[in-house]
């Protein structure tokens, strides 16, 4: 049996981040990955939705550009870059990429059937290793719902199905109204399809700031997408080519497709964690500051349900491949964008105003209406709209959180969470000189409105 210094399991931006540094520093790896090599991210989630969202979000911005004529949307041409992007489902290139590297790779489901040292099982094969870095991503929830089950995965997309999707259905019902309902409804929306989302909470995207979320439930007003607030799906059955769908509120929608974006649960079960003494629970597997779960055995990213981002993933991938290096380090989520690539787009990093009041913070809230106070909302479009909003602790002189709803604002949010995550004083901000005319000036404008 071959040991080794680690053992990837999932191979994930999380798990494709751990295994490149160990390489790189010369560490004997093995990679397990039971489907694609890339992940979740690279072929049914982040990716296609960023190649999907693109045409639709350049039509709306030349719509509003003077002197563009609007261009049209060619769907068989995206369907085929969208293809190009994903590699065809097909991660052989990958394979070898790692092979090349001096990995040993397997393309089988791993799990761990021992520790001490930690020994893991791909199909017929036994390898131990010193550490094992669990990185299996998650999956998509389906909620409960009367006759889902009886119905096939033509009429009930999860993420999937919706980004791998081969021709815009002419209806839609998405369930569920955070960053994957957003993401798809409006796609899907723009794309022709009439669509309908279900929201069991009082507001979209109902984590963030209210005021956000007022925004993005104006924008799919204009969209013409409509939603239903406080109500969930209770039953479902087959009409037709579609589906029928009852609310608990007595309503009926009907759709071609039902599109479930109610969340993701982490992909812990059948891993051989429990039999290994490991605990996990419902949110996955619990890690400390330097993801680690037992000695040697490391969580990283969507599986360890800390905060469902690539770039969380990539970060704790970065923090544990310096700790099996033996360069000790924490992980720190203080500044951690949390972007919806919606046209416009939706930004936040760190507290909401109730967050902050809640850990006892002295929370001042401030906001500015971007087309009102910048010159770049208007040479960028002649119909501009947008809004950025902060808060600080006054206290400590320091922003603690911020949310933007405008075009690029993926972008610049990047500005408050090195912020927040430096603890920059509001005097130093406000001593800055952000380039003129860009979106990046809103910051001085809400700061100067912030009470100190
Ligand atoms: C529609 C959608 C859009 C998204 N867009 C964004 C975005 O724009 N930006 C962003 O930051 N995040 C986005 N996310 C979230 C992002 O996809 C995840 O946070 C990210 O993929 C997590 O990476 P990971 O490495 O933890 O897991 P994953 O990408 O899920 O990869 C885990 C891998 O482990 C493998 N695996 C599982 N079990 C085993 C086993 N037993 N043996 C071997 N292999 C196994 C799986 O096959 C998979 O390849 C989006 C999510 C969705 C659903
Ligand atoms: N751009 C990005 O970075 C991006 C894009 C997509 C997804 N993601 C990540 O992927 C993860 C999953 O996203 P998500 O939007 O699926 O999940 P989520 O957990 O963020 O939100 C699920 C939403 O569905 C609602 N909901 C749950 N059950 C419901 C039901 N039965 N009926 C009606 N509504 C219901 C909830 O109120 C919630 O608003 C998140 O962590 C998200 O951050 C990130």
């Amino acid at each position: 049996m071959e040991h080794l210094d680690a053992i990837i399991i999932g191979m994930g931006p999380g798990g494709e981040t751990v295994a490149s540094r160990l390489l790189e520093a010369g560490r004997r790896v093995a990679v397990i990955e039971r489907e694609l090599v890339g992940g979740e991210c690279g072929y049914y989630a982040c990716i296609p939705t960023k190649v999907l969202l693109r045409p639709p979000e350049v039509r709306a911005e030349a719509a509003g550009a003077a002197g563009v004529s609007r261009p049209d949307l060619d769907w068989p041409r995206l369907r085929e870059y969208r293809d190009q992007m994903i590699r065809h489902l097909d991660d052989s290139a990958q394979v070898q990429g790692y092979r090349d590297q001096g990995a040993l790779v397997f393309k089988g489901e791993g799990r761990v059937i021992g520790r001490d040292p930690w020994r893991v099982a791909v199909g017929d094969t036994e390898l131990t290793a010193d550490h094992v870095v669990v990185a299996t991503g998650s999956s998509a929830v389906r909620p409960p719902i009367d006759g889902l089950d009886a119905l096939d995965e033509s009429v009930v997309w999860t993420n999937r199905e919706a980004t791998t999707l081969t021709e815009i259905p002419r209806s839609a019902l998405v369930v569920g109204g955070s960053a994957v309902g957003v993401e798809l409804g409006q796609f899907l929306s723009r794309m022709g399809a009439a669509v309908t989302v279900v929201q069991r909470g009082p507001r979209l995207v109902n984590r963030e700031e209210p005021r956000l979320c007022e925004l993005i439930g104006d924008q799919f007003a204009r969209d013409g997408i409509s939603v239903h607030l406080g109500a969930q799906v209770a039953s479902v059955s087959r009409d037709g080519d579609g589906v029928l769908a009852t609310l608990d509120n007595g309503e009926r929608v009907r759709a071609d497709v039902v599109v479930l974006a109610t969340g993701r649960r982490p992909r812990t079960d059948g891993l051989g964690l429990e039999e290994a003494g490991v605990r996990t629970d419902r949110s996955g597997l619990p890690v400390d500051e330097r993801c680690r779960a037992e000695p040697g055995l490391w969580g990283i990213g969507d599986a360890t349900g800390v905060s469902m981002f690539t770039h969380v993933a990539k970060y704790q991938g970065r923090v544990v491949a310096d700790n099996i290096l033996g360069r000790e380090r924490t992980a720190d989520y203080t500044a951690v964008p949390r972007v919806i690539f919606s046209e416009p787009e939706i930004a936040a990093v760190g507290l909401t105003a109730r967050q902050a009041v809640e850990r006892g913070i002295d929370a001042v809230t401030a906001e500015a209406d971007l087309p009102e106070s910048l010159a770049r909302p208007w040479t960028y479009g002649t119909d501009p709209r947008g809004t950025l909003g902060l808060v600080a602790d006054r206290g400590r002189g320091v922003l603690v959180g911020a949310w933007a709803f405008g075009p690029m604002a993926s972008e610049w949010i990047h500005t408050a969470a090195l912020a927040i995550r430096a603890g920059i004083p509001v005097a130093t901000l406000l001593d800055s000189v952000p380039q003129f005319p860009t979106f990046n000036e809103a910051y001085l404008i809400a700061l100067e409105k912030l009470e100190a």
